[in-house]
């Protein structure tokens, strides 16, 4: 695996047992929830992604696989080539310590305040990385530091907001500490996960162009999620970044920002671009409704084939038998789609359409996945 690369997942799996306690263990009763299946994402120095997707689609479990604090059930995660959860567990020749890829590895939580000590003040919880990171840094320099960061964000006067305590900021100037605590440990990666969601519409914008600043001058790459394709394209957008579409635990779109919303493969994708009319997409508009069904299916229990197949307005029978792989669009590796009307000789185009099925169908237990 290449080093270049600040973080690798490669066909990660996270499933969780959606009810683990111990009597319905022993009735062999768990469900399986898929949050995360079969994902490869490569995230190179200075990039930025964008995840987006329906809530509950595994975005913030992703998220949390790539920078190490969420351990995979299958698949694997690196950092600079080094297994994380082998580095973790000690196993083979461990080059990069697991606490060093933790602190290179850093989060802007959805909600940043309830990640800040309310009894600390922004002063005590800035310190804590930089004694962390830079042990050899004395008190003054410390200080001086944090308000620089501090007037950086746009929190000034400095000396007065490190002595707030958490309860005296806004909203949006809580998620700027969370901001600087992230950038004070030198990160690598930053994931920002919702972290301008519940900010006022009219802070959103700033709080995107300084966390995009801020990756430019800190060569930091980022990792953003949102459940909004237009917070998403924003962020991408700006910084020439990439935008991956996430649908039921699967990554079903993948490339440059302007190549996937100038020419979208994936018809939830589509769908997505399609009802954010602030995009102004090139996208045909859809001859019926953009999905055959509003309900997102139970996680605990998919779909069969093409986990999209019971929303998809082109869905055939081929595609509830078999699930596609990622493939690259019109031969560019960089833009990739998991469905099969990307292969004009797969079966899919001699299948027949699926008309509207009951709710139920779409839940079938049994039927063949691949
Ligand atoms: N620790 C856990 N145990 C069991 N199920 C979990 C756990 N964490 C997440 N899940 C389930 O995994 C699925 C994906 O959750 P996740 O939070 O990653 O989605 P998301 O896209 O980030 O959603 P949201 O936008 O609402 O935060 C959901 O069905 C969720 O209920």
């Amino acid at each position: 695996m290449s080093n270049d690369h600040v973080v690798a997942l490669e066909n990660v799996e996270v499933h969780f047992e959606s009810d683990s306690s111990m009597l319905s263990r022993l009735r062999g009763d768990t469900d399986i929830v898929k949050a995360v299946d079969d994902v490869s994402l490569s995230i190179p120095e200075n990039d930025v992604v964008a995840l987006v997707g329906e809530s509950g689609c595994g975005k913030t479990t992703l998220g949390k696989t790539a920078i190490g604090v969420q351990r995979p059930t299958a698949g694997t995660v690196s950092y600079r080539g080094q297994d994380i959860w082998k580095a973790k567990d000690g196993e083979g020749t461990v080059e990069i310590p697991f606490d060093e890829i933790r602190q290179s590895l850093q989060i802007i939580p959805q909600d940043p305040g309830a990640s800040l000590n309310p009894n600390k003040t922004v002063q005590h919880s800035l310190e804590a990385p930089l004694k962390l990171r830079k042990p050899e840094m004395d008190a003054f320099d410390r200080r001086e530091r944090i308000y620089e960061m501090l007037e950086r964000v746009g929190m000034s006067p400095p000396e007065d907001y490190a002595k707030r305590f958490p309860h005296q900021l806004s909203g949006g100037e809580k998620q700027r500490v969370a901001l600087i605590r992230a950038l004070l440990m030198n990160p690598d990666l930053i994931l920002a996960d919702e972290a301008v969601s519940a900010l006022d519409v009219s802070l959103r914008i700033d709080m995107m162009d300084l966390m995009l600043e801020l990756q430019g001058q800190f060569n930091t790459s980022f990792l953003f999620i949102s459940h909004n394709l237009s917070n998403a394209s924003y962020v991408a957008g700006k910084s020439d970044g990439r935008i991956g579409i996430m649908y039921l635990g699967e990554l079903v779109e993948l490339g440059p920002i302007d190549e996937v919303l100038e020419n979208p493969k994936h018809p939830y994708t589509k769908a997505l671009v399609w009802a954010t009319p602030n995009l102004d997409p090139d996208v045909d508009e859809p001859d019926g409704s953009p999905l055959r069904k509003i309900d997102v299916p139970d996680p605990r229990n998919p779909p069969s084939g093409c986990r999209f197949h019971t929303r998809c307005p082109k869905a055939r029978e081929a595609c509830k038998h078999s699930a596609p792989d990622a493939v690259p669009v019109d031969g560019d590796d960089d833009h990739t789609v998991t469905c099969f009307r990307e292969l004009d000789t797969h079966e899919y185009w001699d299948s027949p359409e699926l008309t509207d099925e009951p709710d139920d169908t779409a839940r079938l237990e049994n039927e063949p996945t691949q």
